[in-house]
């Protein structure tokens, strides 16, 4: 049976992680095993950046953003050599299972060290939504909140001034916490990489809005990774009678204290994660689908084809 776990939390940080880093630690704990915080993600990893966990080391974390443990982005890591440097790192302490946090990348990297004999398994923090076998990740509510509530800001001025806001959301090529955000704000428009972007059409609906709905002001939420914001504003502001502004909403959409349903599932997914490595098992990953918590092989995790927005996308349409 297992006795040493590893926890590292790996790509962008996303609120909820430390609520994870808790979870893993206390059933860890409360169930008999040592449990080890590898700091700076892959990096600190190799460079042996690993210390005990104990309560006092999660006290006050289940409300604070962003990651304790620190995260990193270590492309090396699919090196086969420098994960060997990484696995040597862990033996030296007796550290034979890892729970990793982060998004499909950091999932690559769990897979390729259970199959050089580390049992890892995979929780899901980040904000993007966009690891397609569960149904959310850790963080993506939060995000989507910290959105809206700029989004409701941003309306109250572009309301004055007879404007269109253009709002850039992070997602990473995936379109949810634009869909969500935009339905849950009552956005004129949204675009992502599933709805497309015809610069053209944007423009024809804002004047239909301008002249013929009459609205005092209009509110387009788009992806990031799509267009240049700032150029297509100038564009609206030449082509229709809104003058337009862009927000880059930025990284404020990746900090914050987590919103209760992150905490929720993050100390459900913990206690998964650890309960999955206590019965031997490796290479899998934690997902809530249909509102339970189950595990999949991160093989078939990752290749997984995305669930269709579409009946997202028509209701936004219907509500227009
Ligand atoms: N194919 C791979 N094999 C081994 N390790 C990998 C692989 N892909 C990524 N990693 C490791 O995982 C780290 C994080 O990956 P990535 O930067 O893609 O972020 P992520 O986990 O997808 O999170 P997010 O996209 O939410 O920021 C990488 O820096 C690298 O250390
Ligand atoms: O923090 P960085 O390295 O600029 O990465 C930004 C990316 O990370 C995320 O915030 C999370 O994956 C994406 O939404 C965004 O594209
Ligand atoms: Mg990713």
């Amino acid at each position: 049976m297992v006795r040493r776990i590893g926890i590292l939390t790996s790509g962008g940080d996303s609120p909820g992680m430390n609520a994870a880093i808790r979870a893993v630690t206390k059933v860890g704990l409360n169930s008999g095993l040592e449990v080890f915080g590898i700091y700076n993600g892959y990096k600190g990893m190799v460079e042996g950046y690993i210390e005990p966990m104990t309560r006092e080391t999660i006290r006050e974390i289940v409300n604070r953003g962003g990651t304790i443990l620190g995260s990193a982005r270590l492309p090396e890591f699919k090196d086969e050599e420098v994960r060997r440097k990484a696995i040597h790192q862990l033996s030296k302490r007796g550290i034979e299972a890892v729970v990793v946090i982060g998004g499909d990348g950091s999932y690559r990297g769990a897979l390729s060290l259970t199959e050089m004999g580390i049992n890892c398994i995979g929780l899901p923090g980040t904000i993007d939504n966009d690891i397609t076998c569960t149904d959310f990740t850790i963080g993506f509510h939060t995000a989507l909140e910290t959105v809206v509530d700029a989004i409701d800001k941003l309306r109250d001025t572009s309301n004055s001034h007879h404007r269109c806001s253009i709002v850039e959301v992070m997602g990473n090529r995936c379109g949810d916490l634009a869909l969500w955000s935009g339905i849950a704000s009552g956005a004129d428009m949204i675009v992502t990489s599933e709805t497309g972007f015809d610069e053209n059409d944007v423009l024809d609906r804002l004047r239909d809005l301008d002249i013929i709905r009459k609205k005092k002001h209009a509110i387009v939420v788009i992806s990031e990774k799509i267009t240049d914001v700032d150029q297509f504003a100038k564009k609206v502001t030449l082509n229709t009678g809104f003058s337009g502004r862009a927000t880059v909403l930025g990284h404020i959409q990746r900090g914050g204290s987590p919103c209760p349903y992150d905490r929720m599932l993050a100390s459900q997914m913990g206690e998964k994660a650890v309960d999955l490595l206590m019965q031997g098992i490796g290479g899998h990953c934690v997902c809530i689908r249909d509102n339970k918590i189950v595990s999949y092989p991160i093989e078939k995790a990752l290749s997984m084809p995305a669930e269709s927005r579409k009946p997202l996308q028509n209701l936004f349409e219907r509500l227009v």
